[in-house]
């Protein structure tokens, strides 16, 4: 295995990038604190490129590089699309199996090398890292964001992320239904994680019925314990089949696929995974099944606009207000959908193109 993972890497890096329009893909090792990582940096037309940090299991290199370069570019769209001047970028951790995992050496290690890259990337938590894994990193590094309050960062990014989902269910229900009211609207979350229980708390508030499925059952509870009548738990096979208004993944990405499509029975999909497509062609059929699609990487973008305001030094309410544009910004998608007859994918995607191409523009301007 090791040594196809080397013939991957050597043979096929510059065909990736140039695929997926990277700029910089660099690897990083260190053999006492056992850190092996990816960071990928995909456009850094609108400024430095700013992405999390994920530690998940991968099976091979080829698999974390593939995570690392796919995700990298949802970032340069999630920044152009929420209207913040950060370039694409994500680092993958590949875990060894050592005890050398998570130790406060593998962090520094990670600080160290986000600092030799010289403010071209800045990172935080993604899946598998925590905000204290990154109080070690920030020790080695000033490019780090979310960290948690009392270290003086702006906190844990879930929160902010399930208001961006909420503001995007709104945007939706007013787009289908003519109001924006999600009373009574019954909603089926894929994830009860950091985002799926907030989100799950934000939808109570508002009156929503709740369907929930999670691979651990005792988060479905306490969200059940806090309303039973109006939250049903389901198994995490039958979720994505459930009837509802919005089917809402809020686990891993890849969940939608041509060989399940055909079994959705939601009205919309609206969720804060990443990279809920397996494939572009998903985003064509859901429009052909009239099942709205809601692109992961607007709905999801709270989390970024509140490190992106932690960088720029402004407040939290400054980035709560900036997140409210999630909710125009996805009814101008769905709008420009519907006029072109275009997926809401094609139509955010070239939201983000005409974007990149006028701020590109602009900056070719001779400063002096
Ligand atoms: N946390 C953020 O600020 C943020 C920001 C943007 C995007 N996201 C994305 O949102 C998603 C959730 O993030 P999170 O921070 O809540 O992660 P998390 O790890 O806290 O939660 C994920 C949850 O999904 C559950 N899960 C895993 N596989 C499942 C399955 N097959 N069926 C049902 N449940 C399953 C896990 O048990 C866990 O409870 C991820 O895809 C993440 O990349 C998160």
């Amino acid at each position: 295995m090791e040594e196809n993972r080397t013939e991957y890497v050597m043979k096929d890096i510059f065909a990736c990038m140039e695929e997926g329009g990277h700029e910089q893909v660099t690897f990083f090792c260190h053999g006492k604190s056992g850190l092996r990582a990816i960071v990928a940096i995909h456009d850094s037309t609108l400024g430095p490129a700013l992405g999390g940090c994920r530690m998940i299991p991968y099976s091979t290199t080829q698999e974390a590089l593939d995570d690392v370069l796919q995700l990298s570019q949802g970032m340069t769209r999630k920044c152009a699309l929420a209207d913040v001047d950060f370039g694409g970028g994500k680092m993958v951790i590949l875990p060894d199996t050592s005890p050398t995992e998570k130790s406060p050496e593998l962090f520094r290690a990670v600080g160290r090398f986000v600092s030799s890259l010289q403010g071209r990337f800045y990172t935080g938590t993604d899946m598998g890292t925590s905000p204290e894994d990154f109080i070690h990193a920030a020790k080695e590094s000033k490019y780090i964001v979310g960290l948690p309050e009392y270290y003086g960062g702006s906190g844990d990014t879930s929160i902010s992320t399930a208001m961006g989902v909420l503001q995007g269910m709104r945007a939706t229900a007013q787009y289908l239904y003519g109001s924006e009211s999600l009373e009574g609207k019954v909603v089926a979350i894929q994830g009860i994680g950091k985002v799926g229980a907030r989100l799950a708390g934000l939808l109570l508030a508002e009156g929503a019925e709740l369907i929930i499925a999670d691979v651990h059952l005792p988060s479905c509870l306490i969200i059940q314990r806090m309303s039973p009548e109006s939250v049903e738990i389901t198994t995490t096979h039958k979720i994505l089949e459930t009837p509802c208004d919005f089917l809402v993944p809020c686990a891993r990405g890849g969940i939608v696929n041509t060989s399940n499509i055909h079994r959705f029975q939601c009205r919309a999909i609206i969720g804060s995974a990443n990279n809920q497509l397996e494939s572009d062609e998903c985003a064509d059929l859901l429009a052909q099944r009239e099942i709205l699609y809601a692109p992961d990487y607007l709905v999801n973008a709270g989390g970024l606009i509140q490190v992106a305001m932690e960088i720029l030094q402004k407040t939290k309410e400054c980035a709560e207000e900036k997140a409210r544009f999630i909710y125009e910004m996805l009814l101008l998608v769905y709008k420009r959908a519907e006029q072109h007859q275009i997926s809401t994918c094609q139509a955010a995607n070239e939201i983000v193109e005409e974007r990149l191409e006028k701020i590109a523009d602009i900056r070719r301007i001779y400063l002096g």
